[in-house]
């Protein structure tokens, strides 16, 4: 009987690229999926390798049998297979986990039966929206499903239908530079509001027309962007392949849909994909491009489990199958700048080819910054009178403004004034935040919440009172200065308030920005969440109300991460040109700083990202940093911080009596606390990893594993987890 090797999702201890061993009757394809017995359960695997048996050995091996065979669909491919086993073996995690994370959770619960009647039903397809989509376009060439396993006909797919703007001729040069060429990595450095997104889209429809199976993946950074992306590409394709011919890949499906979502794009059937960072794991029966927009944000790499960069391995995957990968950003990540830097006397060429679009579409004005110093007001003034004024001005001409402040809740900390009490996360080395709309105190680390009291806990006085600020306060303070106001239409002004806690509902956050894209809202005040990708046409200003904080940060990444925000806000304004004119005015960008001198707001200025970007390469070259080095982070949670410690330092000697491979290109710094040092009861600490050569820094990561098993067996009893960070966004 052949021997089958399966990964499955278990905790193996032996590290990675553990996979287990089944008696199989046949042979059994690789990247099938089947049923295998696991312990006392029976759980989903994916195979890796079949071989015939070698009888010298069956006699010790009592292996357990395959159960089923999930045969109804085609296996999973070698690409999609050496993506996962990458994934895998730099994120050092086990392939079973990984492999199993990126497939569908639905997956797990089907029989071999059940598997083969759901794609049963998916290929007949709900006969309501088969005649829907036939109504809905003539021109519908690829109405039927494409089975992946017949050769589809080759089609002709004519441009005429899908509306389209003419590009610009920088956008013509972009489109031309990238589609000119049969795959690499291009770096698409647009400014705000220059129309990268239609350079995307007419790159896929080459890519579409060129080939009838090619498959599209657009990945955005938030879920939040997703609506906005679906309805563009809906429409310009429809016309191809129908209205629903988008498959969406994000954490807001249900099960189902998701599971949906991912049979559509294995076999083929949809041929353009949108989706955030688990997107890229996907199976595509012949992914041929892939679009990573506002590729510089942090929120493509996942920050628990396996710690991928969704970015990373796009374009990992890009070079094995050869596509086309295009990172898009008005504010490119230090690394893929780097990445597609010119070759200078010193150094060659780097790998991707940076591609610019300066110009705004339509002509219009990027934002002018406007610095007011705040050291000339009383320390708790919230909007300086000024900014008051030019937000006054700018809504009754009809224009809105955006004011954003990176904190949600009421405010971030309650005090007292009697015996200086503060509101303490009893779980987290944290405050308890106030939010005024429920009168609770949450932390924002471990969700710990309490009744806001009405008597100091400590001493019992009644002088409690909220410091510093945040969104919902904004927003109580901006409707009283302005509320009262009368606008031209006779309306008074709104002020509504986007963050994660007025869009918890399911879709609130589309109708939030559905009203500010109807004009129903005068003033948006939000976290982040509503700084980046947003084509909102009426904003005028945006106001930052405090972003000081990060210039004062630890992590050598906080001021890429600021100047990338404050360009990503201030590109929210003037975002129509016409507009614009109309209205007779230029887009602002407010800053309320006690740093008015600062380079960064000095860069900002300018709208110099080349400059900025200079500086900070140079300064990361002379420091040894990313991207002149590479780093992972070791860390360990336990009860207490000495136990957190202990273990670190005991994996360190064990490495250093094991003498590892690349040791000698590897820095191992001693261990420290994180910044927020203690979360929901467990005390953090971490050790960096570092080294000038990832070869090295990989092989040595690889061999540490067994060692910090080994520790763990050892450990103090307070050791409660730890985990290893590659390429870590955090330091
Ligand atoms: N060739 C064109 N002609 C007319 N309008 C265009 C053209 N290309 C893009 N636009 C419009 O210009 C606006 C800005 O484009 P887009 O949203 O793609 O900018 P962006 O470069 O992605 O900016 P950001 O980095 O801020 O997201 C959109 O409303 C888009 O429809
Ligand atoms: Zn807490």
């Amino acid at each position: 009987m052949p021997i089958v090797a399966v990964a499955v999702d278990a905790p193996f201890h032996s590290g990675i690229g553990h996979l287990l061993s089944y008696h199989s009757e046949c042979a059994i394809a690789p990247g099938s999926l089947v049923r295998v017995p696991l312990g006392k359960r029976d759980v989903l695997g994916v195979v890796w390798s079949s071989e015939a048996d070698d009888p010298a050995h069956s006699p010790e091996r009592a292996l357990k049998d395959v159960l089923q065979v999930l045969d109804a669909s085609t296996p999973l491919s070698a690409d999609w297979r050496g993506l996962m086993e990458f994934t895998a073996r730099y994120y050092q995690r086990s392939l079973g986990e990984v492999a199993l994370m990126a497939l569908p959770s639905a997956l797990q619960d089907h029989t071999a039966t059940q598997w083969q009647q759901r794609l049963d039903k998916l290929a007949n397809g709900p006969k309501k929206s088969r005649t829907r989509k036939k109504a809905a376009s003539a021109a519908d060439t690829n109405a039927a499903p494409i089975a992946v396993d017949a050769a589809a006909p080759v089609v002709s797919l004519d441009s005429k239908p899908l509306g389209k703007p003419a590009l610009t001729a920088q956008q013509q040069q972009a489109l031309e530079a990238i589609g000119s060429q049969a795959g690499g990595v291009h770096l698409l450095h647009g400014a705000t509001g220059s129309g990268k997104t239609e350079v995307y889209l007419q790159l896929a429809e080459r890519i579409l027309a060129a080939d009838p199976q090619a498959q599209v993946l657009f990945m955005v950074p938030e879920i939040n962007l997703a609506p906005q992306w679906q309805a563009l590409i809906q429409a310009r394709f429809a016309p191809w392949f129908g209205a629903e011919c988008v498959a969406i890949m994000h954490s807001g499906l249900t099960p189902v849909q998701r599971l949906h979502e991912w049979v559509a794009v294995h076999q083929g059937r949809k041929r353009l994909v949108l989706g955030t960072r688990l997107a890229v794991l996907g199976s595509f029966a012949k992914l041929a491009m892939v679009v990573i927009d506002e590729e510089h944000d942090p929120s493509y790499k996942q920050q628990e489990g396996a710690r991928y960069n969704a970015r990373d391995l796009a374009v990992w995957r890009g070079k094995q199958l050869g596509i086309p990968v295009v990172l898009g950003s008005a504010t490119p990540s230090l690394e893929s700048w780097y990445n597609s830097r010119s070759a200078t006397a010193q150094s060659p060429a780097g790998n991707y080819q940076r591609v610019s679009m300066p110009e705004r579409i339509g002509g219009g004005a990027l934002a002018s910054l406007r610095l007011v110093d705040m050291s000339a007001y009383p320390r708790e003034t919230v909007l300086a009178p000024s900014l008051l004024k030019a937000m006054q001005e700018r809504i009754t001409a009809g224009e809105q403004c955006m004011v954003l402040l990176n904190r949600r809740g009421y405010a971030p900390v309650l005090g007292c004034g009697s015996c200086g009490w503060k509101s303490d996360c009893p779980h987290c080395s944290a405050h308890q935040v106030v939010h005024k709309s429920d009168r609770s105190l949450r932390c924002h680390h471990c969700g710990w919440s309490t009744r806001v009291p009405h008597h100091c806990p400590r001493c019992g006085s009644v002088d409690l009172a909220p410091i510093g600020r945040g969104t919902e306060q904004l927003q109580e303070l901006l409707q009283e200065q302005l509320g009262s106001l009368v606008l031209d239409d006779g309306r008074i002004p709104q002020v509504l308030r986007i963050d994660a806690d007025s869009t918890r509902l399911k879709g609130a956050l589309q109708e939030s920005l559905a009203q500010v894209h109807r004009g129903d809202v005068d003033i948006v005040v939000g976290t982040q969440m509503i700084a980046k990708g947003h084509d909102f046409r009426r904003i005028g200003l945006v106001a930052v109300v405090q972003p000081d904080g990060a210039l004062y940060s630890s992590d050598f990444r906080a001021p890429e991460r600021l100047f990338a925000l404050l360009m990503q806000a201030s590109g929210r304004a003037g975002r129509d040109a016409e507009y614009m004119q109309g209205s007779a005015s230029t887009p602002e960008l407010w800053l309320q700083t006690r740093e008015p001198q600062h380079v960064l707001y000095a860069a900002l200025a300018k709208q110099d990202y080349p400059g900025f970007a200079a500086v900070q390469l140079r300064e990361r070259e002379q420091a040894g940093m990313p991207p002149f080095c590479y780093q992972a982070l070791l860390r360990a949670d336990a009860k207490t911080q000495e136990d957190a410690q202990a273990f670190l330092r005991q994996v360190a000697q064990l490495a250093r009596a094991a003498s590892l491979p690349g040791q000698d290109w590897v820095t191992v710094y001693p261990p420290v606390p994180l910044t927020i040092q203690r979360v929901a009861n467990a005390e953090r600490a971490q050790v960096l990893l570092e080294s000038t050569s990832r070869k090295a820094l990989q092989a040595y990561l690889t061999a540490l594993q067994p060692l910090l098993h080994q520790a763990r067996a050892q450990a103090p009893k307070g050791l409660l987890r730890w985990l290893v960070d590659v390429d870590p966004m955090a330091i």
